[in-house]
């Protein structure tokens, strides 16, 4: 853990991201949090939202008494501003990092500029969500996920441990990845998903603009193999060309996945249908668990309910009698007289485990 001397920290750009590591730094002994943002009505959210202790539209003001800055602004934006702060007089010893979700760009960049007294060390929380904007932040975002740290050779480690032990306050994993390896791997398991769900919606879309039963009878699967397709337009404008070197020979390999799956289809062929399946199956399932691996900061549940007035409000009360924090709830698919599915969200294992737990010893019927 830091000491408890005072630490300023500035976060520029305080969405979703820059908004939810301010959540955890905030109100934290002997730390100060000050937010910069470029449009005054963005500085008004961020100060009613009241993420930060101070908000500034100067990116002087924020950067001068800075001990740590992070970065949170699009990928498309990060140059500018570490281009910016490489020529104002920061406090020395300043700790510079982004949180862009590429990181080749932003280190050669880095390496290029002299910031004399101040350091770079590339991050990127691998936690997020399809929301944007700081109403999203939340100081539980990163709890349990992995937070990769890029740092550069000449970095004293000192400099890199004084950054992990200060995102202690994010309850991350720290892991130190190469930057070209980082675009290679996130390139493959974050940015082609969205690419594979904006494409797949689109397409569907198009079918639903002649016939708008596709929108109606699009349920479970569907949703949740395009949930990320919602994420912000401009943030993943950003991502997608900073990250194109790597993305195009991905969507070719992803074209050639789509090509066998034809051939198995013109040829009917059940077997290998089958094997496809198999394969795709016992790979999915030795993926880490969701609190160790990529994304999402919920944990949900799904329970069979029947489809009547009041069900909410019973299942509701008595999670809140037993002391068991619900984060979200939704109802997936509700028909008259059907039994709908419910999805219960919340923050950590131990309240889903309760949830489970109490909801059967109910009568009800639950499932992860
Ligand atoms: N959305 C996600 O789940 C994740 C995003 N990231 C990365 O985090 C960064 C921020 O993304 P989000 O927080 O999701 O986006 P966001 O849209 O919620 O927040 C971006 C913030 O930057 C501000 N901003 C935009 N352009 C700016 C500019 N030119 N100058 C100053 N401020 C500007 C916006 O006003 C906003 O406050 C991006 O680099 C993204 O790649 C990293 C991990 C997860
Ligand atoms: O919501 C999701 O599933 C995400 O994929 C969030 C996300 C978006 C961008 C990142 O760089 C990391 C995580």
């Amino acid at each position: 853990m830091t000491n408890k001397s005072e630490i300023n920290i500035a976060i520029f750009g305080v969405g979703l991201i820059g908004g939810s590591l301010a959540l955890c730094f905030k109100g934290k002994p002997g730390i100060t949090v000050t937010g910069f943002a470029h449009v005054q009505e963005y500085a008004d959210q961020v100060a009613a939202r009241g993420v930060v202790d101070h908000v500034t539209l100067s990116v002087e003001e924020a950067a001068q008494d800075a001990d740590y800055i992070f970065i949170c602004v699009p990928v498309g934006s990060l140059e500018s501003y570490i281009t910016l702060l490489s020529q104002i007089k920061l406090k020395p010893g300043c700790i510079i990092t982004d949180v862009g979700s590429t990181k080749a760009s932003i280190a050669e960049c880095a390496r290029k500029l002299e910031l004399r007294d101040a350091c770079f060390i590339g991050g990127h929380p691998m936690a997020g969500s399809e929301r944007s904007g700081v109403a999203a932040a939340s100081a539980l975002l990163f709890e349990n996920a992995y937070y990769v740290l890029t740092p550069p050779a000449d970095v004293p480690n000192e400099k890199v441990e004084a950054l992990a032990d200060l995102l202690c306050h994010t309850r991350a994993h720290i892991v130190k990845v190469d930057p070209e390896q980082h675009d290679q791997i996130v390139g493959a398991i974050s940015h082609l998903p969205h690419v594979i769900a904006v494409a797949l919606v689109n397409q569907i879309s198009g079918y639903n603009q002649d016939n708008p039963l596709y929108q109606t009878l699009a349920a479970g699967g569907f949703r949740d193999v395009t949930r990320i397709a919602a994420s912000d337009p401009v943030v993943w404008r950003d991502i997608l060309i900073n990250n194109r070197s790597v993305m195009l020979p991905l969507l070719q390999d992803w074209n050639e996945s789509i090509r066998a799956f034809m051939t198995l289809l013109e040829q009917e062929d059940g077997a290998g249908i089958e094997d496809a399946f198999r394969q795709a199956g016992a790979f999915r399932n030795e993926l880490p668990e969701r609190r160790k691996g990529m994304i999402v900061s919920q944990y949900d549940i799904y329970l069979d309910v029947p489809d009547h007035p009041g069900i909410i409000a019973r299942i509701t009360s008595e999670l809140g009698l037993n002391q068991v924090n619900l984060s979200n709830i939704q109802i997936i698919e509700s028909r008259e007289d059907v039994p709908g599915v419910m999805r219960l969200s919340f923050r950590n294992e131990n309240d889903q485990e309760r949830a489970m737990d109490l909801l059967q010893s109910k009568g009800y019927t639950v499932y992860h």
